[in-house]
């Protein structure tokens, strides 16, 4: 599991640390490992041209002893102080004493034009409400330059709490973080302003309960159901979708296609496009009835390309197993009925869907979903999976909310999400709970995903198909 603390976690975890140990050992730490990180960026240090970006804090102190590091290695480092005065003085002395030359900002345009390596120690966890506007051209410099730019600790500009960007910020080629992932560093649009991340640890000792949490490989493999001897298809799970419309039958099918590859031991499908579902998905059990005519079934999606159907939304919502929402099912599910539900409701809209819901526009949720999604998650009381090039999945109760980061540009296509609800569905009906059955499949939808697409575009049937490839790589 890939975890992310706030900064005030990381903050108590590094004040207990300090405590412990000899006064700079923890910033001399995260500087050895930022100096290697630079090290393997430039491959050969002697000779090469290093700038850093200096602030009055200590993320510019772990700048400077790196730049340090770097010079004693032969590299010709200058530093452009945004405030000589309040520069951290044990930093500014070991690079003076490595041999860097300081300059102020007025000089940065020319030495970060010539440089090989522009390092980012203008502000960290410190940061606040976006860059001051005396530090906003200095990112700005960083992000047009053709060199390869190190952030420490984040990206200066990023909020590394919630992963918004409120102004300029540095976009950086790698970011070397320090004792354990910020949020900020894997959620949107944050994330794409850190490059790839290295994680150096320091020894902080972090609490039990993170802040945010990733799956990986592993844990999906922990989580994924698997049939054992005494499995027959009732045990495994059904599902019920409602889905489709006589305008829509394609939604149905779709949806039917993501479910039929997510474990469930059967897929019953309720509504106006079974002929159409039949005819794409022999093994589909169909029924032209009401949801609540349809058997009996472990769990349900309901609202792919439903249209206005609304009565098959209210009737899946009063029956007592878990539910996914999606789609045109979000606009037509009354929240009350969602928040007397005894059962588990996942949600998944995409950021429009949310927007509306929530009653902002698309932007606003766009640039804060952590907080878009916890706080759809707590007035429908229920579990949400905001859909994104980084997904989010909250549970109402206000606890660790769940990042991935599979997914891809190209599963931004028409029909992709319905293969998301029939897959999350599936997993819901085997017994997974809300978080997990959306996590774990928007992690196998994302690796869906590239696999269908390997650089070239693809559809949401392809994704569908390229599940079980998907499946058995996490498996393997
Ligand atoms: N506390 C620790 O034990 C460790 C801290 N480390 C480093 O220390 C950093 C935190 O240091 P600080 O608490 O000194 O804080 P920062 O260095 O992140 O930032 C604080 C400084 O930046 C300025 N600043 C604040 N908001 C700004 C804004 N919006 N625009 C421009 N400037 C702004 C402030 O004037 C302040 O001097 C971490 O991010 C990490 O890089 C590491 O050395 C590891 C150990
Ligand atoms: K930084």
């Amino acid at each position: 599991m890939r975890t992310a603390y706030s900064v005030e976690t990381v903050r108590a975890a590094e004040r207990e640390l300090m405590a412990r140990l000899p006064e700079g050992a923890l910033m001399q730490r995260a500087a050895a490992g930022l100096a290697a990180a630079c090290a393997d960026v430039l491959g050969r240090v002697y000779g090469s041209r290093v700038v850093l970006l200096i602030g009055s804090g200590d993320n510019g102190g772990d700048a400077l002893y790196a730049g340090a590091r770097l010079a004693r290695r032969g590299a010709g480092v200058t530093a452009v102080l945004l405030a000589p005065e309040r520069t951290h003085p044990g930093g500014l002395a070991a690079l003076r004493r490595a041999g860097g030359t300081l300059v102020t900002p007025g000089a940065a345009e020319q030495i970060v034009r010539r440089a090989d390596l522009v390092v980012d120690g203008i502000v960290g966890i410190g940061g606040k409400g976006g860059l001051r506007p005396d530090a906003a051209p200095l990112a700005e410099l960083a992000a047009d330059s053709r060199a390869a730019v190190v952030a420490v600790d984040l990206p200066s500009g990023i909020e590394a709490d919630t992963g918004e960007v409120l102004g300029a910020a540095v976009r950086a080629d790698l970011t070397v973080t320090f004792g354990t992932h910020k949020p900020g560093l894997l959620i949107d649009p944050a994330r794409e302003y850190a490059g790839s991340v290295r994680l150096v640890d320091i020894g902080l000792e972090l609490p039990d309960q993170a802040e945010l949490e990733a799956l990986q490989h592993a844990d999906v493999a922990a989580r994924l159901p698997v049939p054992g001897a005494a499995s027959d298809k009732y045990r495994r799970g059904v599902l019920g979708v409602a889905a489709g419309s006589a305008r829509y039958p394609g939604a149905a099918v779709l949806a039917v296609s993501g479910a039929l590859r997510g474990g469930a031991g059967a897929v019953r499908y309720v509504g106006p496009a079974g002929d159409a579902v039949i005819a794409a998905f022999p093994e589909t059990l169909v029924s032209d009835k009401g949801p609540h005519k349809a058997g009996r079934v472990q769990a349900w999606v309901v609202g792919p390309g439903a249209g206005d159907d609304a009565s098959a939304v209210a009737e899946v919502l009063a029956a007592e197993v878990p539910v996914l929402v999606d789609a045109d099912g979000l606009r037509l599910a009354e929240r009350g009925a969602v928040r007397a539900r005894s059962a588990p409701t996942l949600m998944t809209p995409h950021a429009g869907e949310a927007a509306a819901l929530l009653g902002v526009s698309r932007a606003v949720v766009e640039g804060a979903r952590l907080a878009s999604v916890r706080e759809l998650a707590g007035l429908y009381g229920a579990t949400v999976l905001l859909k994104g090039a980084t997904t989010l999945v909250a549970d109402a109760g206000g606890g660790v909310v769940r990042v991935n980061s599979t997914g891809t540009a190209w599963l931004a296509t028409a029909g992709s999400g319905d293969v998301l609800s029939g897959l999350a569905g599936s997993l819901l009906a085997a017994g997974l709970s809300a978080v997990d059955a959306g996590s774990v499949a928007a992690y196998v939808h994302g690796l869906a995903g590239r696999f269908a697409a390997d650089g070239a575009p693809a559809g949401a049937h392809d994704v569908a198909s390229a599940i079980p490839a998907a499946w058995r790589d996490i498996r393997d």
